[in-house]
């Protein structure tokens, strides 16, 4: 008998702060998925800077959680207008809301977002709160995608990674049994980049890597920021955005520091090969790091190994997070794992995320 099938929005606000993804799938919530549509609600600035303001948890959390909370509802509604849809013809949301605090071995991570307020303003089943349940049991909290990488890839040839360069930059290694995925955050990924970017010009990030390409690395930077114990951790491992942001990089002019800073994110995510089962055939991104040509290039240099944009495979390397928290919340309902051993740590695969109905 056939499997039912969920027409699922998910939503996604990333470590960049850059915007809300807005996903929609069909799934069945196994091996079944179907990407259908996608858009981006960017952030405004000033709303940018509020949302920057309570990383950590400080400062008025309450009214940003609203505040982002409502953003969410609206990107909802922009994603079903886009589509032609009703509320009434989706089944579920996999809501993620913003990290604004990730502390795993404190067994805690925080993402803001109020799963009934979207429910009762969207009139949509809501499930939320997809990481607490993984750090209670002594899990990582993440990455959480790699599941969902694994239905993506289907049968796609073995070993695989799959890289999304986000903020912090994540793999999920697939071997060949159900059971064989190992998945942890490799270390930074644009986001000390955009945040030299702001600072030294104004701009949100740096488009191609062109500033990048005008600067020379400084390797004794290089070495000293790859000096750092999280390196040579085993996984499972997972990062707050912040990890590294008491980075001193005043001494350097501003493409030099983007060159380095580059060539931290390319030499951080080689050293993820030290941590994996075998050696991947290729190499799959996703996130807003492939449209870096630098990163790209510099990837394709020390991985030896094919290196390309998820997009080649007709999927939509920016949907892609969001995506997977819509395929998550269906897992969550039919109370199947989000996480096994291999991709958080937590002892045996484990189900959760909060459910909220709509109406
Ligand atoms: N054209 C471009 N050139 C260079 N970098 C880009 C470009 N477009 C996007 N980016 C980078 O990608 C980032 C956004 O990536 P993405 O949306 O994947 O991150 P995120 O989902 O917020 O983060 P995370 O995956 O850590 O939660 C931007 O902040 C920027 O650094
Ligand atoms: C705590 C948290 O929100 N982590 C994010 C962040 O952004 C990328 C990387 O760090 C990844 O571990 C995770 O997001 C993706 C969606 C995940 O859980 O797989």
């Amino acid at each position: 008998m056939a499997l039912q099938r969920f027409l699922t929005i998910g939503l996604m606000s990333g470590t960049s702060m850059d915007g809300i993804d807005a996903a929609l799938i069909r799934t069945d919530g196994h091996g079944q998925v179907e990407p259908v549509g996608f858009t981006f609600t960017p952030y405004q600035p000033a709303f940018r800077a509020r949302l920057r303001a309570v990383l950590g948890g400080g400062g008025d959390v309450g009214a940003v959680e609203q505040e982002v909370t409502d953003l969410h509802g609206d990107a909802v509604m922009a994603l079903l207008r886009a589509h032609d849809l009703t509320p009434r013809s989706i089944d579920l949301i996999g809501f993620h809301g913003h990290t604004i605090l990730h502390a795993p071995d404190r067994r805690h991570t925080w993402q803001i977002g109020d799963g009934a307020r979207l429910a009762a303003a969207t009139g949509i089943d809501v499930v939320h709160d997809f990481r607490t349940a993984d750090v209670k049991e002594g899990g990582q909290g993440a990455p959480l995608v790699p599941l969902y990488h694994q239905a993506l890839a289907g049968n796609l040839e073995r070993p695989l990674a799959i890289l999304n360069i986000g903020g912090v930059a994540n793999v999920t290694w697939l071997g060949e049994g159900p059971l064989d995925v190992v998945a942890f955050d490799t270390g930074p990924g644009n986001a000390l980049i955009d945040d030299l970017v702001l600072s030294r010009t104004g701009a949100a990030y740096d488009e191609g890597g062109r500033i990048a390409a005008g600067g020379t690395v400084d390797h004794d930077l290089l070495a000293r920021l790859l000096d750092h114990p999280y390196f040579n951790a085993p996984p499972p491992k997972s990062l707050d955005r912040d990890a590294w942001v008491r980075l001193a990089l005043t001494n350097q002019a501003t493409p030099d520091a983007a060159a380095t800073l580059t060539a931290f994110t390319v030499e951080s995510i080689a050293r993820a090969l030290d941590h994996l089962p075998a050696p991947p055939r290729r190499w799959l991104v996703c996130g807003g790091g492939r449209h870096n040509a630098v990163l790209m290039a510099g990837l394709a240099a020390r991985l030896g190994v094919p290196v390309a944009p998820v997009d080649g495979l007709g999927w939509n390397g920016d949907a892609l997070e969001a995506e997977a928290f819509a395929y998550l919340a269906v897992r969550s309902r039919l109370g199947l794992p989000l996480s096994l051993p291999g991709t958080t740590g937590v002892p045996a695969p484990l189900t959760g995320g909060r459910f909220h109905p709509g109406r």
